[in-house]
């Protein structure tokens, strides 16, 4: 059994738990009588290279990365940073996040939110939109095409985007078939944890022009996501470096800065 296997089942447990309390139509209901979804595709595609900062306490690889006592503030630290998609894990069990974390980040920043977690179902994409999420992450090696496709087009369907992470070409082509138009290429495996830093540059540049391409994991300093953006990412994700950094305001404004500047390589679009 894989890292990735263990955690679905973690998390198939946890949704089954949580619907007993509060059941589909319930859940549904709370979706639909959300604010809308912002556009996070939008905010992805103004200029310079996109900095989506992820609130992260832990990782099944490292254990504890941070206590983050007050989420909200952290969230509004990457915010003033310049960061434009806060990332909030929230998987309970391996990376000790939470429904309440992203209540907390939703309250306190008024730029999209992406609700991080391990999708098995409709269930956690309405559950999102109640929680005030405007993205979605749909891991391919996590879903089979069919429950991929349908997932992708309910996101669609409540306003939101999703954000389909791939780490091998054959996903990317899943990723496409299903009609992603944002996709995260994963420098991490998440069948063996192990980071390859350039796995992006192995898939992106096959990526159509149009599709969103995002950067997710290793990145530790401005030198990294140059490095990404000269493969072609539009957008990094990244959490350890700036969980750990002690100053995430600074942190951020470090990458965005380094993103910005006219030497940094263009996107192609
Ligand atoms: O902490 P890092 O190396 O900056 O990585 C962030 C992000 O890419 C990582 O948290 C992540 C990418 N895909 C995921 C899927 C589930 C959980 C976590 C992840």
């Amino acid at each position: 059994m894989t890292v990735l296997d263990s955690i679905l089942d973690g998390v198939r447990a946890d949704v089954a738990a949580r619907e007993a309390v509060l059941d589909f139509a319930a859940v549904k209901a709370a979706a639909a009588a959300a604010p809308a979804a912002l556009d996070a595709a939008a905010a992805l595609r103004t200029p310079g290279i996109a900095v989506i900062a992820e609130v992260k306490r832990a990782s099944p690889s490292k254990g504890e990365l941070s206590g983050i006592p007050d989420p909200a503030e952290l969230a509004l630290a990457y915010e003033q940073g310049g960061a434009r998609v806060i990332s909030v894990l929230t998987e309970e069990r391996r990376f000790k996040g939470s429904l309440a974390d992203l209540d907390a980040v939703r309250k306190a920043v008024s730029i999209p939110v992406l609700r991080k977690d391990f999708i098995v179902g409709p269930y956690q994409i309405h559950e999102a939109r109640a929680h005030g999420a405007d993205v979605i992450l749909l891991i391919v090696a996590a879903l089979e095409q069919q429950v991929l496709a349908s997932l992708l087009d309910r996101t669609e369907s409540l306003g939101m985007t999703a954000l389909v992470e791939v780490h091998t070409e054959q996903e990317a082509d899943r990723a496409l078939e299903a009609g992603a138009t944002v996709i995260g290429i994963n420098a991490r495996n998440l069948k063996t944890l192990e980071v390859d830093r350039d796995t992006f540059g192995r898939i992106g540049p096959g990526l159509p022009s149009n599709v969103i391409k995002i950067a997710e994991s290793g990145v530790r300093n401005t030198a990294d996501l140059l490095a990404y953006a000269g493969a072609g990412a539009d957008a990094v994700l990244v959490g350890e470096g700036l969980v750990t950094s002690g100053d995430p305001r600074t942190a951020v404004k470090d990458l965005v800065a380094a993103g910005a500047h006219p030497s940094c390589p263009k996107p192609a679009r």
